[in-house]
């Protein structure tokens, strides 16, 4: 049984659609990046995973248990959770106070310290910086404590969305090097959004490749890297091809 699993969905807006028969599986443990140019659906995917967004069509499980037609709260409490777009940090709020919100829905409140405690060592700038307002950090500090804040409620799945979005070169490897490093460290289960394939096959996984609401390519990121191969997933055919 995959970790994720989602079947044949179809979401639209409207009369628009935005993810047509869409089926993927990922694994425990593994690393998926889901690529494609603006529009392709990348958002309504994850979207429709976490319960924001209704599934037209088709089924989406996480260990067996159905997702769809649940709200964000039961699938976040069956063990998904996501680092949005943009983070969606609470600026006037302190580091911690960031880490703390969410996690009222969990059971085990004694150990939510315990859990702070763990995120503090794994981002020690973090600790650091506690009790600072959250809209002082930088943003690839940001980005850190939205990490942070999603492995608060200790998920199965973790989703993050464009973590590349705004930031540095220099500081996006760090926040990789951040995410491959808690994969090792917990077995996390990731799936990430990343505009840039070549960024993905640098970090390496298995790439899942949209357009226009669909999956149009899959394999090892490294290869989807391959300048070819991407003109090929985007236009339908390779560049060679094309000037024939
Ligand atoms: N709220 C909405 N109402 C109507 N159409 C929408 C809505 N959100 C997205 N769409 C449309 O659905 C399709 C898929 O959009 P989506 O945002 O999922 O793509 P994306 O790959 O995440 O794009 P981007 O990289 O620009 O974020 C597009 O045609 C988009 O215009």
């Amino acid at each position: 049984m995959s970790r994720l699993g989602v079947f044949d969905v179809s979401v639209r807006y409207g009369k628009v659609p935005a993810l047509t028969d869409v089926t993927l599986h990922i694994g425990e443990g593994e690393r998926i990046f889901i690529s494609g140019p603006n529009g392709a659906g990348k958002s309504s995917l994850l979207k429709a995973i976490s319960g924001a967004v209704p599934t037209a069509q088709g089924r989406i499980e996480l260990d067996g248990d159905l997702l769809t037609g649940r709200p964000p709260e039961a699938v976040a409490r069956l063990g998904l959770s996501m680092v949005p777009e943009g983070r969606e940090i609470f600026g006037r709020l302190t580091v911690e106070e960031n880490l703390r919100v969410g996690t009222g829905i969990r059971r085990d409140a004694d150990a939510v310290e315990g859990d702070i405690a763990e995120i503090y060592r794994a981002f020690p700038i973090l600790a650091e910086r506690r009790h600072a307002s959250a809209g002082a950090l930088s943003g690839g500090q940001q980005q850190m404590l939205a990490i942070g804040r999603a492995l608060m409620t200790n998920p199965k799945l973790m989703m993050v969305d464009e973590p590349s979005l705004g930031l540095a070169p220099k500081i996006v490897d760090q926040v990789y090097d951040t995410l491959v490093a808690l994969q090792e460290e917990r077995g996390l289960t990731l799936l990430i959004v990343e505009q840039s394939s070549v960024r993905a096959g640098r970090v390496g996984g298995r790439m899942i490749l949209l357009r226009g609401g669909q999956v149009v390519g899959e394999g090892d990121a490294a290869a989807f890297a391959d300048k070819d191969a991407l003109t090929e997933a985007y236009f339908g055919k390779t560049g060679k091809e094309a000037a024939e």
